[in-house]
């Protein structure tokens, strides 16, 4: 097992990584509280892992309910979070219960909220299934829900007391959903780490084949790069705006296909295909890196074409972009690969992105 440290004072947590962690009773000894323990997943992920967190967590002499949710990026709503506080409030939790997130990034940001929100915050921990949730939306406190005006509207900072990744739920996600996590995982090298970048291109072939020791490389790396991001920036004034590359049209794709329609690694994929454009626009990145993480982005079974809309529908759904100040939206470019920057950019250039990426 492989354990990385968030370090935001006394707020840390460790990200313990490694396989059949789920069943590793003594990692989750010292997660015992006087309180009961509540698992909170989702009718996919409930019937392949629930069983053997809840035996871990009872081994250690845990009171042990379970909150079952509906699957899908569509649930991640305000009526989904009711239940979750109904849930809590009908078995008597108190401010010493503890919330285990288990499942994918949907999963782990409306725990995550109700965590931060219930009696006005109790404990809670992430445990990640998919790639996506395991190399990035378990680690850093964004938690929150969807509004159909914009991705994650509502939300909270609030961190986890620890994430727990146990590599081997890869095993049993399906093909789309791990190319979702890959996009992340670019993202990542894209914005901070070109050599790392160098790697996932020579490696894709395993990536997408499940290799766990690859797969493992990039859970590791990613949450490496991810919370030094999130050490120097918890709340997004300055650094971890980067960490956002290709979402301002990721999410506008997401919110304006309906919920679910893409999903959001893929969305990112083509979002960061559009923003590498962008980049380009602006006479920062050369065409050939933007070919080269086209390329990448593609090989890993990602779309990079965008639907086609009117101009208004992007600049609209892009408008709610938390990035955005005084109605001027700011957008992460990359000056080299490896390297990126946040910039304001004028509408006009926006719209000849667009139109050169096909979206309009
Ligand atoms: N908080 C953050 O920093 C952050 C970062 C990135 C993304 N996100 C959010 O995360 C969400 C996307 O997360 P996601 O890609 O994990 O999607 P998801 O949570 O919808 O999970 C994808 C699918 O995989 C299923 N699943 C989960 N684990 C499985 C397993 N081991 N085996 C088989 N099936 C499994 C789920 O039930 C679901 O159907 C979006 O809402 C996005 O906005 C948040
Ligand atoms: O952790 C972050 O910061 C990120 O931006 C990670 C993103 O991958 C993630 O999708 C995040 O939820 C987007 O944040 P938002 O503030 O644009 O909703
Ligand atoms: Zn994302």
């Amino acid at each position: 097992m492989k354990t990385l440290n968030v370090n935001l004072g006394d707020r840390s947590y460790p990200i313990f990584i490694g396989q059949d962690l789920l069943d590793d009773a003594q990692l989750f000894s010292q997660f015992a509280t006087s309180s009961a323990s509540f698992i909170v997943t989702n009718t996919t992920v409930e019937p392949l892992y629930a069983d053997r967190l809840e035996a871990s967590l009872k081994a250690n002499g845990q009171q042990v309910i379970r909150i079952v949710l509906p699957d899908g990026e569509s649930f991640k709503t305000w009526e989904t979070l009711q239940t979750i506080f109904t849930g809590l409030l009908e078995s008597n939790a108190d401010r010493k219960a503890t919330i285990f997130a288990l499942g994918g990034g949907v999963i782990g940001d409306m725990a995550g909220f109700a965590a931060a929100s219930y009696m006005r915050g109790i404990k809670f921990v992430q445990i990640p299934t998919t790639l996506l949730s395991q190399v990035d939306s378990s680690v850093g406190g964004k938690t929150g829900i969807n509004h159909p005006l914009g991705k994650n509207m509502i939300g909270a900072f609030y961190q986890p007391i620890a994430v727990i990744i146990d590599l081997k739920t890869l095993l049993t996600l399906p093909k789309r959903e791990l190319a979702a996590g890959l996009a992340e995982v670019v993202k990542h090298g894209a914005i901070a780490d070109h050599l790392f970048l160098d790697w996932i291109e020579s490696n894709a072939a395993a990536l997408n084949n499940y290799d766990l020791s690859c797969l493992e490389h990039v859970v590791v790396k990613s949450c490496e790069i991810k919370s030094a991001v999130v050490a120097q920036d918890e709340k997004e004034s300055g650094v971890r705006a980067h960490l956002n590359f290709g979402h301002t049209f990721g999410h506008a794709i997401e919110t304006g296909m309906g919920y679910g329609e893409w999903l959001h690694g893929e969305a990112v994929g083509c979002g960061m295909a559009i923003a590498a454009e962008l980049s380009v626009q602006l006479g920062y990145l050369s065409l050939e890196d933007k070919n080269r993480l086209i390329r990448i982005i593609q090989t890993l079974h990602l779309p990079t074409k965008a639907p086609q809309w009117d101009t208004s529908k992007y600049l609209s759904y892009m408008s709610h972009d938390k990035k955005a100040e005084s109605g001027q939206i700011k957008y992460i470019v990359l000056e080299e690969l490896g390297q990126a920057k946040v910039q304001k950019v004028d509408d006009d250039l926006v719209i000849s992105t667009l139109k050169v990426a096909g979206a309009i």
